[in-house]
């Protein structure tokens, strides 16, 4: 039987502490030999996604340095459209590589630029909650406020404070229908990349609007769409914990999507971070009755061996 996955990559699949491309490249070539279990071996379609948090807004800032009137510097979706691109572009180089160390380059591995469907209406729009670009501290704060009146700042889960956008929720990735037949000739598919482009309903097409979606809420929506088995959301931490980085924190194994909803409606798990991915899972294994497992990068040869990882289960 054909088992077909989703997998989000954290930020640190793609991004450590050096943002030159040279560097990105070179962790998705680690990341991409991090996930060779999950497909060597074994018949397995796999879909995977990624974020682009820190590179759109680093994007975004090298175009702000450039002179606005004769090279203006692009909107939010276009600049999403970009680094969707280019981080597709090096994840199927790097995929490419993995595959063909392993024995399993068959056919090519395929990076989509992907739009997603949002409402308009969508109350994200007025209330922007996404961090983008670099970390800044308490004190750049009124130095990067005078250079960028215009932007939201915000505290980012601990970590220093980021430019915000709005982020609305994903209702539909508008080319998943058309994946199926690339899962089925045996290509690795990287879609949804950040998210996807964010789009809204024109006429009889679509146009871009100004936001970032979040790629956990996005790879839950592109897992369901696919008729995924499973979706594994990959964590620059690892496993999901109760009281997280208190004394008596709680290791979550095998929990029912039920009990994980309470603890959502608890608001158990932080805003910034963990929330969203443990949010995501739930949303999928609801819709499909299927697993999501959420854990680390480094644990990905245990998840296939032992199905090691915080499993939300129907
Ligand atoms: N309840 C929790 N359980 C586990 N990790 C948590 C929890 N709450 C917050 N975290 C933090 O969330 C981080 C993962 O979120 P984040 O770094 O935003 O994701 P990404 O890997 O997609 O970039 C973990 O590294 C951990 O530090
Ligand atoms: N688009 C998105 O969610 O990116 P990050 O995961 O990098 O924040």
């Amino acid at each position: 039987m054909v088992r077909r996955i989703v997998v989000a990559l954290g930020g640190n699949a793609i991004l450590t502490t050096d943002p030159s491309a040279q560097a990105q490249k070179k962790a998705l070539e680690v990341t991409a030999e991090q996930l060779m279990p999950l497909i060597e071996g074994n018949d397995t379609e796999m879909v995977v996604t990624h974020g682009n948090g820190p590179q759109v807004g680093n994007l975004l800032l090298q175009q702000l340095a450039a002179d606005s009137e004769k090279n203006p510097a692009m909107p939010l979706d276009s600049v999403g459209a970009m680094t969707q691109g280019e981080i597709g572009f090096w994840t199927a180089q790097a995929f490419t590589r993995a595959m063909a160390n392993h024995g399993l380059s068959a056919y090519p591995v395929i990076s989509a630029v992907t739009q997603t469907l949002v409402d308009e209406n969508d109350p994200a729009f007025k209330d922007a909650t996404k961090p983008i670009g670099p970390f800044y501290t308490e004190e750049q704060l009124p130095e990067i406020q005078a250079q960028f009146p215009e932007w939201e700042l915000m505290e980012d889960a601990g970590r220093g404070y980021r430019r915000v956008v709005p982020s609305p929720k994903p209702l539909e990735i508008i080319e998943a229908k058309a994946f199926a037949p690339i899962l089925a000739s045996g290509s690795l598919l990287i879609a949804s990349g950040g998210g996807g482009i964010p789009v809204v309903k024109d006429g009889n097409g679509y146009k871009g609007v100004e936001a970032v979606i979040d790629k956990d809420f996005s790879a839950a929506k592109l897992a369901e769409m696919v008729e995924a088995d499973e979706l594994l959301i990959l964590t620059n931490g690892g496993d999901v914990f109760l009281n997280y980085g208190k004394p008596d924190q709680v290791h979550l194994d095998t929990v029912s999507v039920a009990q994980m909803r309470t603890y959502i409606d608890e608001q158990r798990f932080a805003k910034g971070s963990m929330g969203p991915k443990v949010e995501a899972a739930v949303s999928f294994v609801e819709r499909t009755g299927k697993i999501a497992t959420i854990t680390s990068l480094d644990n990905v040869e245990n998840f296939v061996k032992f199905g090691s990882g915080t499993k939300i289960v129907p």
